[in-house]
């Protein structure tokens, strides 16, 4: 884990196996002997090759740099001799893309005529099985069916084990090189997640095998293990090398003598005083530079003397990785301590450790808890006496909800006792307010906020409103919602400003609405070719002829830009993880069900960006909701998005009369860009795949779009260019909502962060996360906050939850922070209909999800935001750089004066200008007349 926590994930995952059929090992055989009789020799000849395989992958790195590695041998009770190895590559040679993978991995039968002894040692050695009806005992068999074979592919006959017939699916992923060279099973796996660690881990620690013989539990040890032992040869090996540092109360360290010492002259000996950690602190007591680093960094730039008892400025770079030794909970003060080490650069003392803002505490875990560093029992209660003080009653009820939905409070009716005048505040000035009229309108206001959780105020320890919530129009809650959605002025003034494309659209779906056609629309239009605008114009007009129209998108950033808008997903309960057969969970008889048979069109943008399951479940939730069997019941659909931007929908399989009853509408336009024309067709050309390339995907960038890459003085220029006079413009919303850099992967965000925060004026406010487990605190997940949240007040931040999306707080909302207290974060919307309300957000628990790849579920407990002066491309998308992702990053501004572009090895030899790639599937864009 500590690997893990330096370099992240491994890349490959390596096994090899020893081949008895070597030619080095049948040489040598008497005649009659078979290699089993000769174990010494397997033994040898495997090692022998081992440290040939080696070689090739690290020290020659034929599969990419090798940062760090880890491997174990492994004996099975009969088996040949194993490694399974772990390899963590260089960041320039990280694999990062499905073309990458093909060029290091196959698990296809090669062809016989064209690769004709990769298609012999390919069902030699890496055809996986017998299984399946062959032998269904086969410990891969599970409900019937193999866990490890993949989808049927290409049939090749063979002859083995029996005449089973094999195909692509039964084949093990293997490098061509290395089995070429090896001539022995050797599995390379890419890694998708760190998962992988935790079978080295097992190999490691799981012990010897273990048999039991006439009632004696005993020792397995096969002769090759035995002999593996004997001639010393290495069982594991983990680069770099990570040792661990010493932890201990004052003079309660351990000290190691001889039994003929006097424990006096021991005690009084100056040298046995002094441990890594006393020495740390003396160390930050004479060194200026050491009070930078916590305990654990000090080892990377001083080095620790143990015949002195010192620790010394490094010259060299440290090979080696340090890390305290581990402490568990259950462990009390030492614990905390701990922790404390973790978080306070340069103590000098235990004492010093134990003084927070000038206040000696008795404990450590008093400091910690100080310090932020730990979760006070009073923390909900807290956040409310915080965000009480600011006087915001509105956004403090909002609040509230948010605590009684996410962090499951004890004592829900001492919370209300407390803050239920606070939350009244507004209502004061009503006229014939009385208290019980203010509790109700309160306890009502609560239950609206509920409601859309799926919540009711019923569920929680609060007093009982007098009404129920039924409006007194006798219509459900959701179509009274629905109805009363303000049309905003500026959409119906957007009527008479469509342009001639917008126009043709609008009163083509007008039209289908008029003759109330069932008619299912697709607008495809590449970004900023006012599809939004389009959608708020059709939202007004219909909404204002009194049709229900359901505004809906994919993500719950563009919800936030329609009026009533909300996530498709939310909205009609669509299941997260969709079959081909499952159904929306909205019951017949529910007020959503209502709505629906009531709504005469639906819009979906960003469609291209969901699963084909997912329209499936709403077509056949729909038809079984208005009991009319046509395509999505009869409504009108209007499907938007853009197949430039991210990966589509599966197509392959779309019921045909759906296909049939879609018509695709096209935007062309650039509205965005209708100021830089050539800047729109170059967009365009870099969306449809139709700007020249070189090198398979290379496109050349502007001239005047691009700072030239020199060194990491570049970022700065960057960073100048884009945020220019940072200093002048905190709490300035206009001036953060125009500008951010977006970069394909999450480490080049959190870098470029830490170092716009830095310049960033004001008074750096560090919040900790509380984790659990809490060695997970150093992993930074995509989804997740950082575990150490650093901001300044009038710095820009972004949501990583969909904490209120009604209120426009979804993943991806841009907020400005206003003030950050230890509990609470007081923020103002910047983006989407509901910009310039203001929003108090606490510490909620979030979930590493299965995709994170962990090997544990992380819970982390943080205030769901991080910083955002810069965001990835495609938030969804960590590493990859993908379909469609240049141009979704280039497409965001409106011209080349607006636009800069930093790439790091953008040059290509012999080629003038800077380079980037254009990753573009052709077969993934709509194309018609
Ligand atoms: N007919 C129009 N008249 C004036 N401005 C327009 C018109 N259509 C669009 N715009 C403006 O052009 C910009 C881009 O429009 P919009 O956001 O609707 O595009 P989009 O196709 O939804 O983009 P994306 O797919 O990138 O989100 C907006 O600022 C919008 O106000």
């Amino acid at each position: 884990m500590t690997l893990v926590q330096r370099f992240g994930k491994p890349d490959l995952f390596i096994t090899m196996t020893c081949n008895p059929s070597w030619e080095e090992i049948k040489s040598e055989l008497l005649a009659g002997q078979t290699p089993q009789d000769r174990p010494d020799l397997l033994t040898r000849v495997f090692r022998a090759k081992l440290e040939q395989l080696k070689e090739d992958i690290i020290e020659k790195g034929v599969l990419g740099s090798v940062v760090a590695y880890a491997y174990v041998i492994e004996f099975q009770k009969r088996g040949l001799p194993h490694m399974h190895m772990l390899v963590v590559l260089d960041e320039n040679d990280k694999i990062n893309n499905p073309d990458e993978y093909d060029r290091i991995v196959r698990a296809e039968i090669p062809n016989e005529d064209v690769e004709p002894q990769l298609y012999n040692v390919v069902l030699k050695h890496m055809i996986h099985g017998p299984c399946g009806i062959h032998n269904p005992l086969s410990p891969c068999m599970k409900n019937g069916s193999c866990k490890r074979k993949r989808g049927n592919r290409l049939p090749v006959s063979l002859n083995r084990q029996g005449n089973i017939m094999v195909d692509n699916s039964w084949v093990i992923p293997y490098n061509p090189w290395l089995l070429l060279r090896y001539d022995c099973h050797i599995n390379v796996e890419i890694c998708a997640s760190i998962k992988s660690v935790k079978y080295l881990y097992k190999y490691v620690y799981k012990g010897p095998d273990r048999v039991t013989v006439e009632f004696q539990d005993a020792r397995w040890v096969c002769a090759p293990e035995a002999l593996w032992k004997i001639f010393k040869f290495i069982i594991n090996r983990i680069y770099p090398s990570v040792e661990r540092m010493q932890i201990h109360f004052p003079n309660m360290h351990q000290v190691q003598f001889r039994a003929d010492e006097s424990i006096t002259n021991i005690l009084h000996d100056e040298s046995t005083r002094k441990t890594m950690l006393t020495e740390f602190f003396t160390l930050n007591h004479v060194d200026g530079e050491a009070r930078h680093y916590l305990y654990m960094e000090i080892p990377s730039h001083y080095r620790w003397i143990q015949a002195q008892r010192k620790w010394s400025k490094r010259k060299n770079r440290n090979k080696v990785i340090w890390r305290i030794y581990a402490v568990s909970p259950a462990e009390g003060e030492k614990f905390y301590l701990r922790i404390l080490l973790n978080h306070v650069r340069g103590p000098t003392s235990f004492t010093n450790l134990r003084t927070v803002n000038g206040v000696l505490h008795p404990t450590f875990k008093q400091a910690a808890e100080q310090r932020g560093l730990l979760e006070r029992d009073d923390s909900i209660r807290q956040c409310l006496l915080e965000a009480s003080t600011i006087q915001m009653p509105s956004a403090l009820r909002r609040l509230f909800v948010t605590i009684l939905v996410y962090c499951a409070p004890i004592g829900v009716q001492g919370l209300w006792d407390k803050f239920c005048p606070f939350m009244m505040e507004d209502y004061v000035s009503m006229t014939n307010i009385t208290p019980t009229l203010a509790t109700n309108i309160l306890l009502r206001e609560l239950n609206i906020l509920l409601v859309q959780f799926n919540k009711s105020i019923n569920e929680f320890d609060l007093p009982q409103m007098t009404r129920g919530n039924e409006s007194s129009s006798g219509m459900t809650g959701c179509i009274e919602d629905e109805i009363s959605i303000c049309i905003p002025q500026q959409d119906l003034d957007a009527i008479e400003r469509l342009n001639d494309d917008q126009k043709s659209v609008f009163n083509i779906i007008m039209g289908a609405v008029q003759r109330s056609d069932n008619a299912t629309f697709f607008v495809d239009g590449p970004g900023g070719t006012g599809k939004t605008y389009l959608y708020r114009a059709l939202l007004a007009s219909l909404r204002r002829l009194g049709h229900i129209v359901l505004a809906t998108t994919s993500s719950g950033i563009t919800a936030t830009i329609l009026p009533g808008g909300r996530t498709t997903h939310s909205k009609f309960k669509i299941q997260l993880s969709l079959d081909a057969s499952l159904m929306c969970s909205i019951g017949k008889q529910s007020d959503l069900a209502k709505l629906i048979q009531k709504a005469k069109a639906i819009i979906w943008d960003e469609a291209t960006m969901t699963h084909r399951h997912a329209f499936e479940a709403l077509d056949r939730t729909f038809r079984d909701l208005t009991d009319i069997d046509l395509p999505f019941g009869g409504k009108i659909m209007i499907f938007g998005g853009d197949f430039r931007q991210v990966l589509p929908v599966i197509r392959k399989g779309t019921k045909s009369e759906l296909i049939q009853a879609s018509v695709i509408l096209k935007l062309k336009q650039n509205m965005r860009s209708i100021n830089d024309c050539e800047f729109s067709e170059f967009l365009l050309r870099v969306g449809d795949g139709n700007e020249d390339v070189i090198m398979d995907d290379m496109v050349k960038l502007p001239e005047c779009m691009v700072i030239p890459w020199e060194s990491e003085h570049s970022i700065n220029q960057l960073i100048a260019k884009i945020f220019p006079d940072l200093v002048d413009h905190i709490n300035d919303a206009t001036y953060m909502v125009e500008r951010a850099v977006v970069t394909p992967t999450n480490e080049d965000v959190d870098m470029l962060n830490k170092k716009i925060i830095n310049m960033f004026p004001g008074l750096e406010e560090t919040m900790y996360s509380f984790d659990s487990p809490e060695f997970l605190n150093s992993i930074s997940l995509g989804g997740l906050p950082p575990h150490k949240l650093t901001l300044k007040r009038g710095a820009p931040i972004m949501l990583l939850r969909n904490i209120d999306p009604k209120l426009g707080l979804c993943n991806g909302t841009r907020l400005l922070c206003r003030g950050s207290y230890r509990n609470l974060i007081d923020a103002e919307i910047l983006t989407g209909q509901f910009a310039g309300s203001r929003v108090f957000l606490p510490r909620i628990p979030l979930k590493s999800t299965d995709t994170a790849g962990l090997p544990f579920e992380l819970t982390r407990k943080q205030f769901p935001v991080k910083l955002s002066f810069s965001i990835t491309i495609n938030k969804s998308q960590d590493h990859v750089f993908s379909h469609g992702q240049l141009y979704v990053a280039l497409s965001r501004r409106v011209s080349k004066s607006t636009t800069t572009v930093l790439v790091k090895s953008g040059s290509i030899v012999g080629q003038q200008g800077v380079f980037t790639r254009n990753v573009v599937y052709n077969e993934v864009l709509l194309h018609s007349s």
